[in-house]
């Protein structure tokens, strides 16, 4: 496997009214091309903080040490993203990309652009979808903004998108608006925005964490069938190890800032190396409840 994008000695410091605090200290890892990558950890262990790091949108108060390298194909016909997305592109300076705010450096040709090399889900599907914007305009803009595609092309790959994601009556759910979709729908159409530029990487942030066990799985399996049919990389985040456990080929565990144990999805919960891992396994869920780190003979 090449990597898509190779993390080092990524150390992130978020500095708000005087005070510091670390959310990432000395983390490396290669995300390898085509892989399902879990990022798991209790609340607060830094998951999200990788995952903005990782997508160029951490604040620029933030302070950033270390490096990403990024192995993109060339960026040529790039286009601006579009406006319901943030703007995340960087500049050249000889040959290396700075990569705002954080100074991060791509080895790649260009930063990676969000929403066309980097399709963001969050927990909260109403967080990226625009409530007065009907559903398919949503996603033809994302499409017709990094792809160059006019709008009927763009209206057509929507409802494709739309298709693809299962949603009922494709049609009509072009014109439908956010607040007339269910919880599982609404993520159902920011995952087809998400991945409407065709993104290499698919990031998942606790994108599942929000809904109901059925639907939990069905997202999940949803997500599975597009990173495998699209060819992308796919980064997940959770709290619940037996979720990723179902969709990851690797799993890395987080805690407090930093990588406990990474290894293969099979390994990690058949024999995980640190009783942290342990402790993560027989919870299942509610990783932060205290009488499970005691049990483990850790400390929260
Ligand atoms: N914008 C911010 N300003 C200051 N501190 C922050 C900010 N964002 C996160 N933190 C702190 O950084 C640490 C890591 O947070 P992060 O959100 O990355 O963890 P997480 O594992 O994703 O947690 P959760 O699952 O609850 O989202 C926490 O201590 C958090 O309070």
């Amino acid at each position: 496997m090449t990597a898509l994008a190779s993390i080092r000695d990524l150390t992130v410091t978020y500095r708000r009214d005087g005070n510091e605090a670390t959310a990432l200290k000395d983390f490396s890892l290669d995300i390898e091309a085509g892989e399902r990558l879990a990022i798991i950890g209790e609340s607060g262990s830094g998951k999200s903080t990788l995952a903005l790091a990782i997508a160029g949108l951490l604040p620029a108060s933030t302070k950033t040490e270390g490096k990403i390298d990024w192995f993109l194909p060339s960026a040529l016909g790039v286009k601006a993203p579009p406006s319901v997305l943030p703007d995340m592109s960087g500049r050249t300076e000889g040959g290396l990309v700075e990569h705002r705010p954080q100074k991060l450096f791509t080895r790649s040709s260009h930063p990676p652009r969000g929403g066309r090399d980097i399709g963001f889900v969050f927990q909260d599907p109403s967080a990226s979808l625009d409530p007065v914007m009907p559903i398919g305009k949503q996603i033809a803009e994302v499409a017709r903004t990094h792809l160059g595609l006019t709008w009927s092309q763009s209206y057509a790959r929507a409802k494709t998108l739309l298709e693809r994601v299962r949603l009922p009556d494709p049609d009509s759910a072009l014109r439908a608006f956010p607040h007339q979709l269910s919880g599982g729908q609404k993520q159902r159409v920011a995952i087809a925005a998400a991945i409407a530029a065709g993104p290499k990487l698919l990031i998942a942030d606790e994108a599942t964490s929000a809904l109901d066990t059925i639907v939990q799985a069905e997202i999940v399996a949803l997500i599975r069938r597009l990173v495998t049919e699209d060819g992308m990389t796919l980064l997940f985040i959770s709290h619940d190890i037996a979720l990723a456990a179902e969709l990851a080929g690797r799993i890395a565990v987080f805690r407090h800032g930093q990588l406990v144990e990474l290894g293969m999805t099979a390994q990690i919960v058949g024999a995980p190396a640190q009783p942290y891992t342990r402790a993560l396994l027989d919870a299942h869920i509610g990783l932060d409840t205290k009488p499970l780190l005691n049990r483990a003979g850790l400390h929260a």
